[in-house]
């Protein structure tokens, strides 16, 4: 969602090339597609990630339904150490909305992973997102010493912006 999706027939991702100067401040981000027909390919692609962000979009309840089958997956596949983040996007859409908060944070409370709304189009949880994910990767190499006790589950709570019908995010 937040790259440029590869158009049909070519590769199912897209890397965001980085722009941080010392590898060990850097995030190679890869967008890998989720639809259905590329799903035989895409584990060749995060097998090897430190983190996933998993996707699914608030008004479309087949996305959420298939994250159960992503996790699945990933299970199989993915490191086994790897860090999930379960994220329920185009929350700016809140007229279409058929996922409730709620089952979003239920069901990332049943997969034990942490849990936010975002909207690609105003920005909302989408920095938090990532800096989550980057804070999480720094604490366990041992990399911060400020926060001894680093919890991203806790950190996502404690920062993230609700969606609202009635403000602007
Ligand atoms: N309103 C709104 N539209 C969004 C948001 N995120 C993505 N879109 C729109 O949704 C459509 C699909 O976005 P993509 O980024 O192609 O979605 P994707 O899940 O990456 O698609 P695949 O690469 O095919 O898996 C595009 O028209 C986007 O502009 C969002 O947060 N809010």
């Amino acid at each position: 969602t937040w790259g440029n999706s590869s158009s049909p027939g070519t590769l199912p991702l897209t890397l965001t090339t980085p722009s941080y100067k010392s590898s060990s401040e850097m995030l190679s981000i890869w967008d890998t597609a989720g639809q259905e027909r590329f799903r035989s390919v895409t584990h060749a692609y995060y097998r090897d990630a430190q983190a996933l962000l998993l996707l699914y979009d608030i008004t479309n309840k087949a996305s959420f339904d298939n994250i159960r089958a992503w996790l699945t997956e990933i299970h199989e596949y993915a490191q086994r150490d790897v860090v999930i983040m379960l994220l329920g996007n185009k929350a700016d859409m809140s007229s279409e909305r058929v996922i409730r908060s709620e089952d979003g944070e239920t069901l990332a409370r049943e997969y034990g992973v942490p849990f936010l709304e975002t909207s690609a189009k105003t920005g909302m949880n989408v920095e938090l997102a990532f800096l989550a994910i980057a804070k999480e990767l720094k604490y366990r190499a041992g990399q911060s010493a400020d926060e001894p006790s680093f919890q991203i589950r806790d950190y996502v709570e404690s920062q993230k912006k609700r969606s609202s019908c009635c403000s602007f995010m």
